[in-house]
Formats: structure tokens, sequence, C-alpha cells
């Protein structure tokens, strides 16, 4: 993604005379960026998305910068004449992939969401759990600019949920723009640069999401060793300091409000990275919580190795 997306004064009704669901809406997605969007039942959020992707069009206003983008729609369309496979390489296709590459991605994410025996299932007869992998990797496999994920986790297995919130983590990486909406408060916690609610036709932007790092308060010190690659883009956004002490040994100071989330980068990174120690930052007050976030940690980082 090179440039801003850009909403501006989009508004949308269904019908000549419906009531606005969105109004005067103003919204920038920069390049990189992971925006959450929440709201009540019915207040447009799904609306928004489907703007944002561009398989609706606004009823006012202008939306400028469209990249490439990709969709996981609320309810995904499982009723289709495809196997698994098929139906992801015919989309690998259609985003342009030679038809031997789009077959790669396609046992490539069949394979990252668990679902390689489903491949030759027909999509009628999946699952909806696995019915959900395949719309969150046909929306993968295109290495969009914009991704957009509308509840995407929800059916998902827990290995699967982890696996989307690593594609998350790989697409930003890779300048893409990421926006969201899911009714765990949980999801991506602490990870999201901004955060809005459509409430009353309007995007209100949520206070506290930003900036990601607080400088004041406790810090933590994780020491982590890894492959040959850089650490993360999540992890040097969030660190305040970020030390190379010996070859592929990094030694990361992080406000410890946020280290949950910079540990679980480390850990949902491919490869993932070994987290060799994890202590406070001088504090005695802070150590109580030291055993608690170790023992935690490390059995993840078995885990994952
Ligand atoms: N295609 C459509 N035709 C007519 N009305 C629609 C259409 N799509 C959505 N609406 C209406 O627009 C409003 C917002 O719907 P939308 O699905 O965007 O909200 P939402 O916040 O995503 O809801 P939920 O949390 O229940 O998924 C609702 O009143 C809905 O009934």
């Amino acid at each position: 993604m090179k440039r801003d997306l850009r909403l501006d004064d989009v508004s949308r009704r269904y019908g000549l005379r419906g009531p606005w669901v969105l109004r005067n809406v103003h919204l920038g997605l920069a390049p990189g960026s992971l925006t959450r969007i929440d709201g009540p039942n019915g207040s447009g959020k799904s609306t928004l998305l489907r703007l944002l992707a561009g398989i609706d069009a606004p009823t006012e206003g202008s939306i400028t910068g469209r990249p490439r983008t990709a969709y996981v729609p609320e309810r995904f369309p499982a009723a289709l004449p495809f196997t698994a496979f098929g139906y992801l390489t015919h989309l690998g296709t259609v985003h342009g992939l030679p038809r031997v590459s789009a077959e790669r991605a396609a046992e490539e994410w069949l394979d990252r969401f668990g679902a390689v025996a489903h491949a030759r299932t027909p999509m009628t007869r999946l699952s909806k759990g696995s019915s959900q992998k395949v719309a969150v990797a046909q929306a993968l496999l295109a290495e969009p600019e914009l991704l957009i994920l509308d509840e995407a986790w929800t059916g998902l297995d827990a290995d699967a949920r982890a696996e989307l919130e690593r594609a998350v983590a790989e697409r930003r990486a890779a300048g893409a723009a990421v926006v969201f909406v899911d009714h765990d408060p949980r999801r991506l916690a602490g990870a999201a640069d901004t955060a809005y609610t459509v409430r009353d036709g309007g995007l209100h932007r949520r206070a506290g999401e930003e900036p990601a790092v607080v400088p004041d308060g406790p810090h933590m010190i994780i020491e982590v060793h890894g492959a040959a690659a850089p650490l993360p883009a999540e992890v040097l956004r969030l660190a305040v300091v970020a030390e190379e002490t010996a070859e592929r040994l990094h030694v990361l100071t992080v406000p410890a409000s946020h280290s949950d989330v910079l540990l679980r980068a480390l850990l949902t990174a491919r490869p993932p990275w070994h987290v060799v120690s994890v202590r406070h930052d001088g504090s005695g007050d802070a150590s109580q919580n030291e055993g608690r976030d170790d023992s935690q940690e490390h059995s993840q980082d078995e885990s994952c190795r």
C-alpha cells in the first residue's frame, strides 16, 4: 500500500428514503496500520467494511486511494460449486496468479489453517469452521494491500485463530493496512493503532487506543534469540529500546502494560522467536508478576518450537 485510503464525507443509506446508516464519515487508513471498528448491533460496522472493501458504494461522498483489497465477509457464501482447493485456486487465478502459483498458494494457506484434509471436499459439505478457514484463506492468498476482516475469527479453532493473528502481523509488516471487526474485545488487544466506534451514523475515535506505547510506568526487559530474520515490525513498534547484544540475541525494553502483546508477536512470528528471559526493569513491586508472565509465556514458547 503506497498511500492512504481516504473516505471523505461518506454517507450510506439503503433505498432512496431509507435512514442514513453512515453519515458524513471521514477516515484515513495508512499503510501498515491496524484499525479496529466496533459498535452496537446494527450500527453500520459491516456497511462501513463493505464500503472499504469496494463491494458497496457510498450514497454520497468519495473514497480515494483504494489499494489491492481482500475482504472476509461476516457471512461467507459456502454454497459454491467448488472444492476448497478448487475455489482457492480459482480465486488465485482471478487475482492474477499463474495457475501453478495459485495452486501452491491454495495448498499453503489450507496447510497453514490446518485444512489440508478438506482440500478436495466440496464447499457445500464443509463444516462451518472449515468453511471459515477457506473464507480467510481466499483473502490472504491474494497478499492484499488492504485486508478487511468482518468477524473473521468467528468459527475458527484456536490454532487457526492464532494463525490468522500471525497472518495479520505479516500483512502489516509487508505494509498492508488491516481493518477488523470482532465481537471479542481481546482480539488483537493492544495491537491496533486506532479504534473507532460506529454509533448514530458517525465514526467516533475511541480514546485510549493510542499511542500504542506509554513511556511512563514499569517496564519489562525481554531477552530474545531468533532466526536471521529481523525483529517483527510489531515488536519494534512496541519496544522503547531494542538492542542486539550478541549475534541474534536482542534485549528489548517494553512498557509492562504492553509486554504480553509484544511476547505474543514474538511467539507467533514465523519462525517464532525464543524468549530467553523476561524480567522487570529494576522495580521491586513489579516482580510479583514475573513468575506468572514467565511461566505463561514460556509454555507458549515451548508449544511454538
Ligand atoms: N443490504 C441492505 N439493505 C437494507 N438494509 C441494510 C442492508 N445492509 C444493512 N442494512 C441495514 O443497515 C443497518 C446497519 O447494518 P450493518 O450490517 O452494517 O450493521 P452492523 O453494525 O454490522 O450489525 P451487526 O453487529 O449486527 O453485524 C441495519 O439497520 C441493517 O438492517
